[in-house]
């Protein structure tokens, strides 16, 4: 069959003029609350589901000429990744919103009759940011939970991929125009944005412009979920699967060529096992790539040539030795999955995110030392990966934090679209995608109902005050700790029962025995 001639609409920005106009009429919609409609939200959901089926041809073609991203990574990490947020935010939307009703141990028994509850309100008008990466998914994944959550929301897709943005564009027609709307352009035009009032600004991208976001956010107090990149560890032991581990790291990389924030920076590896590392990255690539890694139809592109000048740099600024893959070709915004060797934490390929298919080797003597090193090169990166042995892995998890993490495998913790996604510290601040997602644009009230009856029994809060009524409710209402003023835990002893029978103790911590 002949494949359908696909035409994507030439990029334009959004008139700068234009800007104020279209966050205003976001913001009167939310006004309007009909998008805190349980049917709306699932209308405007479903129709994003049949948009992204409809427009796919646009959608491969648009990320192929921004991205070379090859047809089967469009498909799953962006067309049916979204398809299945649209489906899993329809299946158990009702659920989502739901009051969850507060009961024991949050809200004592002299309480119970105040229908204490968690009221599921959506926070706003929000604005979307994102990065070039997954430029679709980026841009439309956080917008699925805000449809979920009833928001009203403006979306500014990123001008790197200029084609997934024009798609963008159609895909947004298909919804209620008046809830949802869509800026495109670049630095004028995202500040424009920020210079709107908004109720939440989730902002996907680098952390110099993350900290750019966040400050103008906090002029007005305006809360931000910031997903940011970091420089990512993996740790090699001598007592990992080190064949296993070369394919799968090698993958993290190879997979939308490295361009993925949650991907390894570099590898701290026992110095025993390091050419054996070595020799299993190459034997993967070879079976990656039987024909070279040019001629693949699997491995993206670089997404333009300021971002290629900046790969290569890292590399031609390397003291490292290259041990893996190498080429490169400016014409085609290629580069090669490529493993550099090197002898100092203070390498280029160290220091900066790669954030594409280059990344080092570092030799170290033992975890210890691999632990302090990564430490000090990130405290708080978005992710980290460890191979060894099970109070190996415990050792990394315990010594160092990251957004996320996975055990023996590459960002496995990030592959999956319905659990939480986030950083932590400066590699980002909130997270979203499943549930998280619904959460993400959603207040958490706690609302009360005091029943009128309820009066009488209300009398120890009014004036005058009466210390019988207070001490009467603390009876009710008080724990008596198990530990002392030490801290230490204590149970009961003789004495403390003796006094409970003859009505000499007190419930406190006199007649307890330390444990
Ligand atoms: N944690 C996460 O989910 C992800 C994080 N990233 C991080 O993003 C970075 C790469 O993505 P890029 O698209 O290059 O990020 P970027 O920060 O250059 O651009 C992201 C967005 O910010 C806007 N922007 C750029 N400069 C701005 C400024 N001065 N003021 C206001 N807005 C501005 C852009 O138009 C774009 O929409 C890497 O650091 C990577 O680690 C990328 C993808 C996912
Ligand atoms: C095949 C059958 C079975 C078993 C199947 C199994 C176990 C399949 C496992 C598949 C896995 C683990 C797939 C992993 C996919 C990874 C993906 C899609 C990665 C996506 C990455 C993304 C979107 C990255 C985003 C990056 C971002 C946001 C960033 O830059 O930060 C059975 C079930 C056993 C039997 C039937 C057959």
């Amino acid at each position: 069959m002949a494949a359908t001639k696909v035409t994507i609409p030439e990029y334009r920005e959004t008139a700068l003029d234009a800007i104020p106009a279209i966050c205003q009429k976001v913001r009167d919609t939310f006004q309007t609350h009909k998008t805190k409609d349980a049917e709306f939200r699932l209308v405007q959901l479903r129709k994003l589901y049949w948009a992204l089926v409809d427009l796919t041809p646009q959608i491969k073609e648009a990320l192929r000429k921004d991205l070379g991203k090859s047809e089967y990574e469009t498909v799953f990490t962006e067309i049916d990744w979204l398809k299945n947020d649209c489906m899993f935010q329809i299946r158990h939307l009702k659920n989502f919103m739901k009051d969850e009703k507060l009961g024991s141990p949050h809200v004592p028994l002299t309480y119970s009759f105040m229908n204490y509850r968690i009221k599921k309100d959506p926070i706003g008008a929000v604005l979307i940011i994102s990065a070039y990466n997954y430029p679709l998914h980026l841009l439309l994944s956080p917008f699925v939970g805000a449809i979920a959550a009833g928001c009203t929301a403006v979306l500014k897709p990123t001008e790197m991929a200029p084609h997934t943005a024009m798609v963008a564009v159609e895909i947004l027609k298909r919804l209620d125009p008046d809830a949802y709307a869509i800026v495109n352009g670049a630095i004028p035009e995202t500040t424009a944005l920020l210079d709107q009032k908004w109720d939440k600004i989730l902002y996907t991208g680098s952390a110099t412009v993350g900290a750019i976001i966040a400050k103008k956010a906090a002029e007005t107090l305006t809360p931000v979920c910031l997903e940011l990149g970091g420089r990512n560890p993996a740790f090699v032991t001598k007592n990992a699967n080190i064949a296993l581990a070369a394919r799968r790291l090698l993958w993290g990389k190879a997979h939308n060529a490295g361009q993925v924030c949650m991907s390894h920076n570099y590898i701290l590896v026992e110095r025993e096992v390091v050419d054996s590392l070595i020799a299993h990255l190459n034997e993967s690539f070879r079976e990656f790539f039987p024909n070279g890694a040019k001629a693949s139809p699997d491995l993206s592109r670089v997404v333009n040539a300021r971002h290629f000048a900046r790969l290569k740099k890292m590399l031609d600024n390397t003291k490292g030795k290259i041990v893996m893959g190498g080429q490169m070709d400016e014409k085609e915004l290629f580069i090669e999955p490529t493993a550099v060797l090197v002898d100092s934490m203070d390498d280029s390929m160290v220091q900066e995110e790669s954030f594409g298919p280059i990344f080092s080797i570092f030799p170290v003597d033992n975890l210890d030392q691999a632990l302090g090193i990564a430490n000090k090169v990130h405290r708080t990166p978005l992710t980290l990966f460890s191979f060894g042995t099970k109070d190996e892995n415990n050792k990394v998890l315990n010594e160092m934090l990251s957004g996320g993490a996975t055990i023996n495998d590459s960002f496995t913790h990030g592959s999956l679209g319905t659990v939480p996604f986030g950083g932590v510290g400066d590699s980002g601040w909130g997270s979203y995608r499943g549930k998280a997602s619904f959460d993400c644009f959603t207040h958490h009230r706690t609302v009360a109902e005091t029943p009128a009856w309820m009066e009488a029994l209300l009398r120890v809060r009014y004036m005058p005050y009466d210390w019988a009524k207070l001490r009467q409710m603390a009876r009710l209402s008080e724990t008596a700790p198990n530990f002392d003023r030490e801290g230490r835990i204590v149970r009961k002893g003789l004495g403390y029962w003796l006094g409970v029978i003859f009505g000499l103790g007190s419930g406190s911590a006199k007649g307890y025995e330390r444990v």
